[in-house]
């Protein structure tokens, strides 16, 4: 049927036509004013307990790339900071504009990066499916890391030296042994706040972690991600998957807290 996406008349403009939450109290992405948020002593730091996971594959999903991951037990896990038990890993993927623009979907004092990195947990202590968990107030954590152009990403390559393998929506491809430990920037200082998903269904559950310090990827291999589509291998009409972002959603009656 007629499916979302990110063009004139599929857009994040229209979502809510489908989705009425899109208009609702706690929607991402947000404009993140550093000046303005709640620095909070009780906020600890987080924990990536990242070394035994398992990566199982990459896929084009009609909207991103995303890598999952076997969470079929607590072996990779976030805990700490705003989180009240550990939330399991589950996949990640990311979100970027086309040549020179802005691609983040959150954005600092109204500036945006090249791209943004977000990795997906969910809270297997509280409920006992993952579709249950995006579907809950406390369901999801998930983690935002922002990608700034400069040099060679020194692990990026082992993504975009699979994307070939995935450039039409619905091509998956296997994808075992990748950490996204190596996709970390040195400092784990975050922002975090209540919110949603940032695309359909978007719903309210996501505990937004966003880390203050971006990574940094080259021009040439950002640019390895808009070789992929949008539309599937047999489809006529050729989409350059970019601009796969959502723009920054009213506060509405919420506060930012800052770690230490
Ligand atoms: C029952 O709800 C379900 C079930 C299965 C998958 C999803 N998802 C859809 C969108 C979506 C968007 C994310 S983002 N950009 O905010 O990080 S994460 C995510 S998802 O949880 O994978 C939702
Ligand atoms: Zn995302």
């Amino acid at each position: 049927g007629h499916h979302w996406g990110y063009g004139k008349e599929d857009g994040p403009s229209a979502w809510h036509r489908q989705y009425p939450v899109a208009k609702g109290n706690r929607q991402s992405p947000i404009d993140i004013i550093p000046n303005e948020a709640r620095r909070d002593s009780t906020l600890g730091p987080i924990f990536l307990k990242y070394d035994q996971c398992r990566s199982l594959n990459i896929a084009n999903n009609g909207h991103s790339v995303v890598v999952e991951f076997d969470d079929s037990d607590d072996r990779s896990v976030v805990l700490g900071g705003p989180l009240d038990n550990p939330y399991r890993l589950k996949q990640f993927h990311f979100h970027w504009g086309g040549k020179g623009c802005e691609g983040s979907e959150h954005t600092v004092a109204g500036v945006g990066y090249a791209s943004e990195l977000h990795v997906v947990h969910w809270n297997a202590v509280k409920y006992k499916t993952y579709n249950d968990a995006a579907a809950a107030p406390d369901g999801l954590a998930v983690l935002g890391i922002f990608l700034e152009l400069g040099d060679d990403h020194r692990w990026l390559h082992m993504i975009t030296d699979a994307l070939y393998m995935v450039k039409f929506k619905g091509s998956a491809t296997d994808f075992k042994g990748f950490n996204p430990k190596c996709l970390l920037p040195s400092s784990l200082h975050y922002w975090t706040y209540l919110g949603s998903l940032t695309t359909p269904p978007l719903h309210e559950s996501v505990t937004w972690i966003v880390l203050k310090e971006p990574i940094v990827v080259s021009e040439k291999q950002l640019g390895m991600f808009r070789m992929l589509q949008f539309n599937g291998e047999e489809e006529d009409q050729r989409m350059r998957m970019e601009n796969n972002f959502r723009p920054p959603q009213n506060l509405k009656e919420r506060i930012v807290r800052s770690s230490n």
